[in-house]
């Protein structure tokens, strides 16, 4: 079974995350088949794609703990960090309109794909949090710097500090959510929310995402990401941060 599934609509593109016991944990096969959505997602002819997780308990609960557990030192982090980077950098810079939907929690590196998309949008029982900090380790897929590209500085830095998680209607006061969905099911609540953005032409979408991936250069955000994702790498090796992922993979 294929962990991420592509539905290919006329206007949209899902794109699952299709790990429901895991919570939509993202390991690197994840990680392969995301770019892979991605890239058929860009030469369809929709508009916009919408990231979501299988079930309703979790959007994503960010890295898959029970797998890069086994990477111990900085080097073996940074390749895993680097290549999820990656993943985020395209989603940030892709030619059409993108949203995540978040049908359940989102914790951790799932916070950070969700950062990754315009627009932030979920159902009023969802969590979400950069809990990374918790673990000893700070973001590290990328996620700060684009935090910081779209909300105000003290707002970002608020949330990746204290490593709060927050309910859906806070964060949707923060600013970090856009629309809370109270339609049922979820789906529907998001093809609603989404219509206004869709009456319009591809090109009327393509060119206003333009103006904003403009002004926001590719390089500089791309070394940005890279420190961060460095500086992460330090931090995954200490033993506060094996201790931490530990405690959760051994909790009773
Ligand atoms: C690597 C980049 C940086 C990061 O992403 S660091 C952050 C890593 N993520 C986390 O620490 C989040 C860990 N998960 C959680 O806090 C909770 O599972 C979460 C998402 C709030 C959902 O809670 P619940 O709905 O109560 O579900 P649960 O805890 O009983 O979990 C169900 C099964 O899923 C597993 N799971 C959840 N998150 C996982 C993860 N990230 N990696 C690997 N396995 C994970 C969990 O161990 C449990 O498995 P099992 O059914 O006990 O075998």
């Amino acid at each position: 079974m294929k962990k991420v599934k592509l539905i290919e609509e006329k206007d949209l593109t899902w794109i699952v995350l299709n790990r429901e016991k895991l919570r939509n944990a993202i390991d690197v096969d994840v990680m392969d088949q995301l770019l892979e959505a991605l890239h058929l997602a860009k030469i369809n002819t929709s508009k916009a794609v919408v990231l979501i997780g299988e079930g309703n308990a979790a959007f994503c609960s960010g890295g898959d703990l029970s797998v890069f557990h086994e990477l111990k030192t900085e080097q073996q982090a940074l390749g895993m960090l680097s290549k999820m980077q990656n993943v985020l950098e395209e989603i940030f810079y892709f030619p059409k309109l993108t949203v995540s939907a978040l049908n359940g929690t989102a914790v951790g590196g799932g916070c950070e794909l969700a950062t990754s998309c315009d627009l932030r949008i979920a159902a009023p029982h969802v969590k979400v949090g950069f809990i990374q900090g918790s673990l000893g380790i700070t973001t590290g897929w990328g996620g700060a710097s684009m935090l910081y590209e779209r909300l105000p500085q003290p707002v970002a830095m608020e949330m990746l500090m204290t490593s709060r998680v927050y309910k859906a209607d806070e964060a949707r006061a923060l600013g970090f959510l856009q629309g809370i969905i109270l339609k049922e099911p979820f789906i529907e609540g998001v093809r609603e929310w989404l219509a206004p953005y869709l009456k319009v032409e591809n090109g009327v979408i393509a060119a206003y995402k333009h103006r904003f991936v403009d002004k926001v250069s590719r390089d500089d955000l791309s070394t940005r990401m890279k420190e961060e994702v460095a500086l992460c790498a330090k931090l995954w090796e200490t033993d506060e941060h094996h201790q931490a992922v530990d405690a959760f993979l051994n909790r009773t």
